[in-house]
């Protein structure tokens, strides 16, 4: 692969833990942050677009900048200068894998600008190492429905089939709860009982997401690990997702970290589906914005 002084790398939103899946599943999701990469001969420029862009750190505390330069010291080559243009889609810290998109967007446009020195699973290695966790950075790199396990050599990374009926929706509030805040709260030990719990559920969502069986995805849903000690951080939580259910959902779970409010619904209730979170948070006083995505297939470009 030649070496090129630009690259342009899209990445795609995610929602990871899809409920009992807890820092091991994800999907990639049709909204996305687009960077632009520019060889310099010395120094950083980064200029930021879209809302909240005044958000976004513009010197070498920048995450993506951070990312960037990890590649660098990775193959032990020195950080060339860069001027990148950030054009944001993914709202920032919102549980929709704003990070990600900023880690795996990084990595692959250093890797680009390096002439490919790494593959895709050095990248994606790279990734979780510097998240910490792979349910959003893996398909943020590879598009779909992930489920990552480690493995004695490394990463093992499956595709999980996903029911072209069953549509993903998202409930997106105007206000931000940080990963590292939503992790705080969450207990360093679980009982016998709770890891039971989610391993069924895990096994029945894949299954549940696999055929759109509706008696499956409505119970696979629940979770022991993380939902029930973050629900307080999101204020409406239980409102919302009453009106989901009655709309017909087949259940709703806290995107990411949080806050977004993530329902499944098969494609025929999607509509009332949105109208009844959004509905449902507005009269809990919040402003948020609801939209039914669908599943991006193929990850950062
Ligand atoms: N496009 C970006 N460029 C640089 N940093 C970013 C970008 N997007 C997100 N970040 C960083 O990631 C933080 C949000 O990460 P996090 O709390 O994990 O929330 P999220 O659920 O959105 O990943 C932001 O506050 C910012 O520091
Ligand atoms: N498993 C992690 C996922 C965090 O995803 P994000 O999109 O909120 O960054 C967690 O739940 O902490």
């Amino acid at each position: 692969m030649s070496v090129v002084s630009s690259v342009t790398v899209k990445v795609p939103a995610t929602t990871a833990n899809l409920g009992p899946g807890f820092d091991c599943i994800g999907a990639a999701l049709t909204i996305y942050n687009q960077f632009q990469f520019n060889r310099l001969d010395e120094g950083l420029i980064i200029q930021v677009t879209g809302a909240e862009a005044e958000r976004v750190q513009t010197d070498e505390s920048n995450l993506l900048y951070q990312a960037f330069v990890k590649l660098y010291q990775y193959i032990d080559q020195p950080t060339p200068g860069v001027k990148i243009e950030i054009e944001l889609g993914v709202p920032l810290a919102r549980g929709l894998g704003s990070s990600a998109t900023a880690i795996v967007g990084g990595l692959v446009a250093a890797n680009r600008l390096a002439g490919e020195p790494l593959s895709q699973e050095q990248v994606m290695e790279l990734a979780i190492a510097i998240e910490g966790h792979p349910d959003n950075v893996v398909p943020a790199l590879l598009g779909g429905c992930r489920l990552a396990a480690t493995s004695a050599k490394g990463w093992e990374i499956c595709d999980v089939p996903w029911h072209s009926d069953v549509v993903p929706v998202v409930a997106i509030p105007d206000f931000e709860l940080s990963t590292s805040e939503a992790r705080r709260v969450l207990p360093t030990e679980y009982s016998r009982a709770d890891a039971i719990f989610n391993t069924a559920h895990l096994g029945l969502l894949l299954r549940g997401l696999e055929t759109g069986k509706r008696e499956w995805l409505r119970a696979a849903l629940q979770d022991k690990l993380h939902q029930p000690y973050r629900q307080a951080l999101i204020p409406g939580y239980d409102a919302v997702n009453t009106a989901a259910v009655k709309a017909g959902a087949y259940g709703m779970v806290i995107s990411g970290a949080g806050p977004t409010l993530l329902a499944l619904a098969n494609v025929s209730h999607a509509g009332a589906v949105e109208a009844a979170m959004s509905t449902a948070w507005q009269e809990a006083g919040i402003t948020a914005v609801v939209r039914s995505l669908a599943l991006d297939t193929h990850g950062a470009t």
